[in-house]
């Protein structure tokens, strides 16, 4: 049912918050790195294009050489052909003039060709006769040819006066490849008379070619102005026009200039060139230079693409560095958004829980140090503990939200908490101000780098407590502070005393005679006093000093910081003179006092268990000393206590070590003189002491507490004694045994006599017990619980010390005694007056009757028997009859010759 309401409710939170948009929070999360990487990936982007840009360029400037330097070959080439040409023409000139001056009797074989041209140039000169035969020649050995159909002679024939440059071809006298160059040579007519032909063999203008500037594929070449090449030198190759290297012609619309011939469309071996060109002067040729592209840019080439791999290199580091950041992003940003969802759905729930949460992030000054913490996050709950609004309060510095004492716990209480990761505690809300929880129940935990705060109001609890506290440490009769409160109190506040050499008094109170108001008025006059003794207390003393109610009628008044111990009598000296009047409380007048006792710390005592047992003391000596007053402890009440303290230890060791022993004394059946009954008592054979009476150890035992050990032991001796007498064959008589009020408020009596009588198989009527007036006028509950369960066991009661003040005959009416056995001072007065026989003689009509048997106790003469059998008592018991007598073989049953009733 609750889970159901819990569920219901964190649903309808959840709907009002709203879920986290998941891919929106991972995005978020994602965001900045995904914009780093943008940023890095465009700055690649941009170095890339930037670099391609200069290398581009510088390509082009590199091309822009390539091409300069080509024009520039190509320019020194047409030059040096220009020369080679412009030789060559006069050469021509010069054996057309001698040939024709000499009317055609030139012999060119004889004509020295040193100083014409030089030997090792390759050319030869030739002289062709009008029918195209030849007639002279330098050519060696020269073939037997006709060359009338050689264009040139064709050409000369039919025209006159040009220098013509033929094409490569083969020669028809030397049968090897050459490049004609001639002239028409004239008769006196100047009509045709032949043909002065110079042969060059190709190389010879090829051989300028520069291998170390053109390399293995550079180009050079002789054209025709169309472009149709003449000769073609690439590296050491020689190219004929049949056998060209270039797929096509080149054709150039300048007379000079460069440019790019790409080797796919222009060149067999596919090699792109920068190639020159230059027309020649006055000749119809062109000379061509071509720079090899790939050679020219190779050393270019090599270090672009090194450039080039480096950068791809950086790139891809980049790009590895950059792919790393962003799975390490998405793996940050999922374990973020994860722990939102966390986050989330935990705030859901402490919404629904009544508990307060908050998320605190600690906050560093510029030194690193912590100094505050900032709220990040905190339920609507969290905010009402702190009166504040959801809103408000997240993002603000706790600081700002306590103020004071507050505000230093929490940083504190923060801060050790971020160093020990853990802390639980209690906080005071009150400072805070306004509606919201006073207490709350403080829970952190530091899971990573910040708080989780947890804050549960106890203010109920706390309350609660402190009520409990308040009702455990007040009495709840007088109001004033009780033992327990005294506990708390006392020890610290003496420790403080003597550390600080302050004197430091308790006053140990009981009250005189009161237990006569209980027995005369009753408990609830006795509790009026009580009351009245109270207050007179609270009013003699200063509001600083402390009044406890101890228990019973027992008071301590603690005064702290006393000048001396003048002032302790003092205040006690007030104390008595406020008890001298009366108490008038409800059932009339009643006169109470004082016995104080008192104890000087540190004089008296440094521990407060010592200082109240002293003046507990002192207490006890000014009752013994009389009562309504009061003394210091001092070295007397010391002495005495110490000797009650020897006593008490002697006691218990003589428990252990059996040291007690019983006593019987008879008792007579005043009508036949046979022993009706003996009274156990006990005797301790003290080994140093002798043998000690009840009166000398009894009323120490009552007051410690031994009593009930003792009476236990008694119980044991006793029936064991039936026991052993029963065995023995004795006839029996019952024997009393008397018991104290402590073993009758403990409750335990009835089981030990059970258990005795069944294991040693007496029968429960030949035990008695006997309680004195005293004992049962105290009764409490218990008490008389204890009697009747005695009672209904089959044992007799009998009520010791009757007459001695404590009963009225009203009260002895109440409680069914089997007998009751009148006090020995009764007996004393038989003979004394008429009174006492009167009285004596009330006595005995009452209790017979109440149905009870009458036993005479210190009956000592014969004529005190002889009065009490003539007034009808059925028992006497005293020296008469027996003193106590040690335990013997058989039971003590002396014979006794009772007189005659007076
Ligand atoms: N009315 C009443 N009596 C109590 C209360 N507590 C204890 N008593 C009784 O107070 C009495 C205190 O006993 P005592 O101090 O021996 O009596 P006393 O007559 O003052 O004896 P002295 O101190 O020797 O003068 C006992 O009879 C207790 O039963 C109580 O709360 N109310």
């Amino acid at each position: 049912m609750a889970m159901g309401f819990l569920s219901a409710k964190t649903a309808r939170l959840s709907a009002t918050m709203g879920q986290v948009p998941r891919l929106a929070g991972l995005w978020t999360n994602l965001r900045p790195s995904l914009i780093w990487t943008s940023l890095v990936l465009l700055l690649m982007l941009f170095c890339w294009a930037g670099l391609l840009d200069v290398l581009e360029r510088e390509r082009r400037e590199q091309e822009a050489d390539a091409l300069k330097e080509a024009e520039v070959l190509a320019r020194t080439y047409a030059g040096h052909l220009y020369r080679s040409l412009e030789s060559i023409d006069q050469i021509t000139l010069y054996i057309k003039h001698g040939w024709e001056t000499s009317n055609g009797t030139i012999r060119l074989e004889k004509v020295a060709p040193e100083g014409l041209y030089p030997t090792d140039s390759g050319l030869y000169l030739s002289i062709i006769d009008r029918r195209g035969d030849l007639v002279t020649t330098t050519i060696p050995f020269p073939s037997k040819v006709n060359i009338a159909g050689q264009p040139y002679f064709t050409l000369h024939l039919a025209r006159d006066g040009e220098f013509y440059v033929g094409a490569p071809q083969i020669g028809p006298f030397s049968r090897k490849p050459i490049i004609p160059f001639s002239r028409r040579l004239s008769d006196r007519d100047g009509g045709f008379s032949g043909v002065v032909v110079l042969s060059a063999q190709p190389q010879y203008f090829i051989a300028g070619y520069d291998k170390l500037t053109l390399g293995r594929h550079g180009l050079l070449a002789i054209t025709n102005p169309d472009g149709s090449p003449r000769i073609v030198r690439v590296g050491d190759e020689v190219y004929l026009p049949e056998n060209q290297p270039f797929r096509s012609n080149p054709v150039f619309d300048s007379r000079s200039g460069s440019r790019l011939l790409p080797g796919i469309d222009w060149f067999k071996d596919g090699r792109s060139r920068y190639v020159a060109w230059q027309v020649t002067e006055r000749y119809p040729m062109m000379a061509l230079a071509g720079v090899d592209q790939d050679s020219f840019l190779s050393p270019f080439l090599k270090r672009r693409q090194q450039i080039v791999s480096t950068a791809a290199l950086v790139s891809v580091g980049v790009l590895a560095i950059l792919a790393l950041v962003i799975a390490l992003s998405l793996r940050l940003a999922r374990r973020q958004q994860e722990l939102a969802t966390i986050q989330h759905t935990y705030r859901i729930a402490t919404e629904a829980a009544n508990e307060g949460f908050y998320i605190a992030e600690p906050v560093h000054d510029s030194r690193g140090n912590m100094t505050d913490f900032k709220i990040i996050d905190c339920n609507h709950r969290g905010a009402d503990f702190l009166r504040h609004r959801r809103d408000d309060l997240v993002g603000k510095k706790v600081s700002e939200v306590y103020q004071g004492e507050t505000r230093d716990f929490i940083l504190e209480v923060l801060k050790r908490a971020m160093i020990n990761r853990h802390y639980e505690g209690e906080i005071d809300l009150g400072g805070l101000g306004g509606e919201g929880p006073r207490w709350a129940q403080l829970r952190i935990l530091r899971p990573e780098s910040n708080l989780a705060v947890n804050m549960r109001d106890i203010s109920d609890t706390k309350t609660h407590v402190a009520e409990l506290q308040r009702i455990g440490n007040e009495d709840a009769l007088t109001g004033l502070p009780n033992r327990h409160w005294l506990n708390g109190f006392l020890p610290d506040a003496l420790k403080a005393a003597v550390h600080s050499r302050k004197k430091f008094a308790l006053l140990y109170l009981d009250l005189d005679g009161f237990k006569s108001v209980n027995d005369s008025k009753g408990h609830e006059a006795g509790d009026e006093v009580l009351c009245h003794a109270a207050r007179r207390l609270r009013e003699a003393v200063r509001p600083e000093d402390r009044v406890v109610r101890l228990g019973g009628d027992e008071f301590l008044v603690i005064l702290e910081n006393l000048a001396g111990s003048r002032d302790a009598a003092h205040v006690a000296d007030r104390i008595q003179e406020a008890f001298r009047p009366p108490f008038r409380i409800t059932k009339g007048v009643h006169s109470v006092g004082a016995s104080i006792g008192i104890a000087v710390a540190p004089k008296d005592g440094q521990d407060s268990d010592t200082l109240l047992k002293h003046a507990d003391s002192a207490m006890y000596a000014v009752k013994k000393a009389g009562k309504r007053g009061y003394r210091f402890f001092d070295i007397s009440v010391a002495e005495e206590e110490s000797s009650r303290e020897a006593l008490m230890r002697e006691m218990q060791h003589a428990l252990d070590y059996d040291q007690f022993i019983m006593y019987y004394q008879p008792r007579v059946d005043t009508g036949n003189g046979h022993t009706c009954g003996l009274e156990a008592l006990v005797r301790w054979v003290h080994p140093v002491r002798g043998l000690m009476e009840p009166l000398e150890f009894i009323p120490l035992a009552e007051e410690t507490g031994l009593i009930v050990r003792l009476g236990e032991q008694v119980i044991k001796k006793v029936i064991s004694q039936l026991a052993y007498w029963s065995k023995s064959g004795y006839p029996l008589v019952p024997v009393s045994i008397n018991v104290s009020v402590r073993q009758l408020e403990g409750g335990s009596l009835a089981d030990t006599l059970s258990v005795w009588l069944r294991s040693c198989r007496i029968d429960p009527s030949l035990v008695e017990i006997e309680v004195t007036e005293a004992s049962v006028a105290r009764h409490g509950a218990d008490v008389l619980q204890t009697l009747a369960a005695i009672q209904n066991m089959g044992i007799k009661l009998v009520l010791d010390d009757f007459g001695t003040g404590y009963s009225s005959l009203s009260q002895l009416q109440e409680m069914d005694f089997d007998m009751i056995k009148v006090d020995h001072t009764f007996a004393a007065r038989l003979e004394d007056s008429e009174q006492g026989t009167a009285l004596f003689n009330a006595i005995i009509t009452m209790a017979h009757s109440l149905d009870m048997r009458v036993v005479a106790e210190g009956v000592e003469t014969r004529q005190q028997a002889s009065t009490l059998r003539a007034l009808g008592c059925d028992e006497i018991q005293g020296f008469l009859v027996s003193p106590p007598l040690p335990p013997a073989e058989h039971p003590p049953t002396p014979p006794v010759t009772l007189p005659a009733p007076a």
